[in-house]
């Protein structure tokens, strides 16, 4: 069943792309609206001919081409809609076109009593799904005024029994079993419509989650993104007694860059260099923009890697990189600072470790790794290059 779901849903997603009018968008309320006049139409399509085919049976020829007209315009209702950029005129017109045969049919055979009698309840329904309250309600009252007049037309003009009599069990028994395809083929098309709208809403879901956690600029994850990730690793380390680290990176002379060759050169180095650092990293650290030209990486020790030899690769990486101005190339490179969070600290503690230790590489020339000593070694000071050491 799911399969001839999803097979539906991309049959009427190709349809609903050929005939939707131009300009309207498919997730907005006009193009639902559109949607659901497709799928009358298809409706329309699968169950019309099915009657027409009964009709030149019984040779009524009249019954048969009366139909044909009205299923042309139900079937056509969503070019009618394409055409006048109305789809409420198409959706009455396809209505009036369905009232209107019904009628005629009654009044040819059998009255109240006609087989194709219980179709008027059909109006109202598909106002209610497919249009308004207002629609509906209109429908409702022209369905049973229809019954009533017809009834009542009957009664005071008896009539000799219509031709068709003969076959009125054979013609309710059609009418049913048909009746009731058309419900299942309904219900199944309701069916492609909710999942339809349901894996639109998984790509809503998808698109927020990612505009929520990613830089927009680098495409990487943004800071929110990565606290949240170093809350779960803190909480990890905590319950496992287990260890990871923070890598701040810094684009040295990140300002020059700006005012030397503009701020657009400045962004196209901002993502150059946070692709170079992507492809390097693996997906098990989390890696994102921590704010301007500076870059933070959670690392999990558990990884296998060594944080130094692994920080000194990043640093040579950027080292290769080289970006176009009108001088020509020219290099750029990264300072880095890391810090290993210690059990008991907090992990903003850490980032301001893995901070101290990008100050002591900025400070002491830059374009190099500098690892804090443990917390349990550091007395706090901020800027004391006691407190780090210079990575091998
Ligand atoms: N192009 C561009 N520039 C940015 C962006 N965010 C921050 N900046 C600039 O980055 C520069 C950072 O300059 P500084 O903090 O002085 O650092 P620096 O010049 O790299 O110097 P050091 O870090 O000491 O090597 C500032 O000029 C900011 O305007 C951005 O998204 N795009």
């Amino acid at each position: 069943m799911n399969k001839a779901i999803a097979v539906g849903r991309r049959a009427h997603s190709a349809l609903l792309a050929r005939v939707v009018p131009v300009g309207t968008d498919l997730h907005s309320e006009a193009g639902e609206e559109f949607a659901k006049l497709l799928n009358l139409a298809v409706l329309a399509a699968l169950v019309i001919p099915v009657f027409v085919v009964e009709f030149v049976w019984f040779r009524r020829w009249d019954l048969a081409i009366l139909l044909s007209l009205a299923g042309t315009v139900m079937v056509g209702a969503p070019w009618i809609a394409r055409r006048t950029a109305n789809i409420g005129l198409a959706r009455e017109l396809f209505l009036i076109s369905l009232f209107s045969f019904k009628l005629y049919e009654s009044l040819l055979i059998g009255s109240v009593f006609s087989p194709g009698s219980m179709w008027f309840i059909t109006m109202p329904v598909v106002g209610i799904l497919f249009g308004s309250m207002v629609s509906a309600s209109c429908w409702l009252a022209m369905g049973v005024g229809a019954l009533v007049a017809l009834h009542g037309w009957f009664r005071a003009h008896p009539v000799s029994a219509p031709a068709l009599a003969a076959h009125a069990e054979f013609m309710y028994t059609y009418s049913l079993v048909f009746m009731g395809l058309a419900i299942a083929a309904f219900v199944f098309m309701m069916e492609v419509a909710r999942k339809r709208a349901w894996v639109r809403l998984q790509q809503a879901n998808a698109t927020v989650k990612e505009l929520a956690e990613r830089d927009p600029l680098t495409g990487l994850y943004n800071r929110r993104h990565v606290w949240s990730e170093l809350e779960q690793e803190e909480r990890r380390a905590g319950a496992e007694r287990s260890s990871f680290f923070v890598f701040l990176l810094d684009i040295d002379h990140f300002k020059t860059i700006n005012d030397t060759h503009g701020h657009a050169v400045g962004d196209a180095v901002l993502q150059r260099v946070a692709s170079a650092l992507g492809n390097e990293i693996r997906g098990t650290d989390c890696f994102g923009r921590y704010g301007g030209e500076e870059f933070i990486l959670l690392f999990k020790s558990a990884n296998g890697l060594h944080p130094e030899r692994f920080a000194e690769r990043l640093r040579q990486c950027v080292a290769s990189l080289s970006f176009v101005s009108v001088e020509g190339p020219r290099k750029v490179t990264v300072s880095i600072g890391i810090a290993e969070f210690s059990p008991g600290e907090s992990f903003s503690k850490t980032i301001s470790r893995a901070d101290q230790a990008l100050y002591v590489a900025k400070a002491s020339g830059r374009n190099r790794v500098i690892r804090a000593f443990p917390a349990e070694e550091s007395d706090g000071d901020a800027i004391r290059t006691a407190c780090v050491r210079q990575a091998a």
